[in-house]
């Protein structure tokens, strides 16, 4: 993952238009289609039902996620939730999880943009949808439900940019974590405040932020010693 910090808001998209340019040499395309386009990180040999986690997301409804996509064949995805700092409610994740679908199926696609709707990245996931479900089995059931989806965004043969304008925290964090670039407009932040909850990152954030930062800086960040700011994004 690479990080650019402190664009202004108006020079966002071009931003990315220019990242992606510098992107598109044969090597880094071969080295997208080499990625496997299936990404199951869990199945129903380690006990999940998807079809049961799915009608249990889908019992907190709200907000959306949806998918634009341009004939340039670059796609925007938006987290779309403004009432709650787009959060993600239970049916946003069964969402996403379809939208990943329709780009894994994307044969034209070159990349796809993350962003939130109305000023703000995500504030992770709906707190109400995880009271509901706040006990051991559900709350493994949902993590291993997102770290699939999120894991098949990380795996799509396209390029996928993260643009932060504003928050991303807990679960919106992670999100970040899987996208292969982040885009920050000025003030934005990417906070891993799971720790305040006594959570540990459960959509796979901690080990792909691992891998991205190297287990010390992680353990700052998960820690809360530094902010998940942009610096450290920027190292190897
Ligand atoms: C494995 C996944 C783990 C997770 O993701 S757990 C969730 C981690 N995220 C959080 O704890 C963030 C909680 N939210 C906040 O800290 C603040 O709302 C935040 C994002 C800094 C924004 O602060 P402010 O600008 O002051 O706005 P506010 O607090 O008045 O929020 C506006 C409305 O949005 C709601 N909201 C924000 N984040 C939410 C969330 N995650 N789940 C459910 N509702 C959420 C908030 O309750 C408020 O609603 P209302 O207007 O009071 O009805």
């Amino acid at each position: 993952m690479q990080c650019f910090h402190g664009l202004r808001n108006n020079s966002m998209f071009r931003g990315v238009k220019l990242l992606l340019k510098s992107c598109s040499s044969t090597g880094a395309r071969v080295r997208l289609f080499q990625r496997q386009c299936s990404g199951w990180v869990y199945c129903s040999s380690h006990g999940l039902n998807l079809d049961e986690i799915r009608e249990k997301l889908l019992a907190f409804p709200g907000g959306s996620i949806d998918l634009h996509k341009q004939n340039s064949g670059i796609a925007v995805l938006t987290i779309n939730n403004p009432a709650r700092m787009n959060a993600f409610s239970g049916s946003m994740m069964v969402d996403l999880e379809g939208r990943v679908e329709e780009l894994e199926n994307w044969s034209d696609g070159k990349a796809v943009i993350v962003h939130g709707a109305a000023g703000t990245f995500s504030s992770g996931s709906d707190l109400n949808a995880v009271r509901a479900i706040a006990n051991p089995q559900d709350g493994m059931k949902m993590c291993m439900f997102m770290q699939n989806t999120l894991t098949r965004l990380q795996r799509l043969p396209l390029i996928s940019v993260a643009l932060v304008d504003g928050k991303a925290l807990g679960g919106g964090a992670e999100l970040v974590t899987a996208c292969d670039f982040v885009l920050m407009v000025e003030g934005s932040v990417v906070q891993f405040v799971h720790k305040h909850m006594g959570l540990v990152p459960g959509w796979g954030g901690a080990s792909r932020l691992v891998r991205r930062v190297g287990p010390q800086n992680a353990l700052k960040i998960l820690a809360g010693a530094i902010k998940g700011e942009s610096s450290f994004y920027l190292m190897p």
